[in-house]
């Protein structure tokens, strides 16, 4: 890190397609180790905003910056400093699991990848079918195996969109294992969810994004799950 505790710092952040606005000036501070929930409706600007910072899309006007380094001129170095578990899985089909995560190892550099693919697939439930083409596998599966190539680089950041889609019980309390373990390395998390009760217990700070704008941003630690229900209900339409 280049910068000594702010892990995710947006600044007057704006983004159209085409005529459409669809961030409309977003600032946004994430703390090393902090774990921040992006509510809001469906169309709000969430995915957008989460392709930005993991620099699949570019920023329009504004600046982001993840652990000191520049969303857009950085973009090589912010790439392996983010795990990004999004609505695509981004694996090759027609590779095996293991091949899969071997291959991500190498574009990660890291070391002893084989081996590391193999405790990941151990950890999200996959030892079985390591040698499976990734055609063959169950949307949970793929979410699963998504979360492992996240995971392979000990990434400074998760960002998270709808990270538990797909996904059975086990697989809920997996991911809340995966996100305790990430924070209690000084992982810093930024995920977006439409389940409030979760939301509240897997996060530090709740921000909510309406119409291209975050409009509330608190605590997690200052709201009970009924109280988040109401302020949900008065700022997201
Ligand atoms: N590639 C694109 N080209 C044009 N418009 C887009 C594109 N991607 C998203 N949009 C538009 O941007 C707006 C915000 O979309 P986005 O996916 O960021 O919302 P969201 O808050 O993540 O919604 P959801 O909760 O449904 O996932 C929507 O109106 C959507 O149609």
């Amino acid at each position: 890190m280049n910068s000594a505790t702010v892990a995710v710092e947006v600044e007057g952040l704006k983004k159209s397609y085409g005529l459409k606005p669809i961030l409309r000036g977003i600032n946004l501070r994430v703390q090393a180790g902090e774990r921040l929930a992006l509510l809001g409706a469906n169309g709000a600007g969430k995915t957008t905003l989460m392709r930005v910072l993991a620099c699949l899309a570019k920023p329009g006007a504004g600046t982001v910056r993840l652990c000191g380094w520049n969303a857009e001129s950085d973009a090589q170095e912010v790439r392996h400093l983010v795990g990004l578990v999004a609505h695509q899985p981004y694996l090759y089909e027609d590779l095996t699991a293991q091949e899969n995560l071997e291959f991500f190892a190498r574009m990660y550099s890291v070391s002893q990848g084989r081996a590391r693919a193999q405790v990941l697939l151990e950890r999200v439930g996959l030892a079985k079918r390591a040698s499976e083409r990734v055609r063959t596998f169950s949307r949970g599966q793929l979410q699963r195996l998504a979360w492992a190539r996240a995971l392979l680089h000990q990434p400074d950041i998760l960002l998270l969109d709808e990270p538990d889609t797909g996904l059975d019980q086990q697989g809920h309390a997996l991911i809340d294992e995966l996100m305790a373990e990430h924070s209690a390395r000084g992982g810093s998390t930024v995920f977006i969810t439409h389940q409030l009760e979760r939301a509240l217990a897997l996060s530090d700070q709740l921000a909510f994004l309406v119409n291209g704008r975050i409009v509330r941003n608190c605590a997690s630690s200052e709201l009970s799950v009924e109280a988040l229900q109401q302020v949900y209900r008065e700022v997201v339409r």
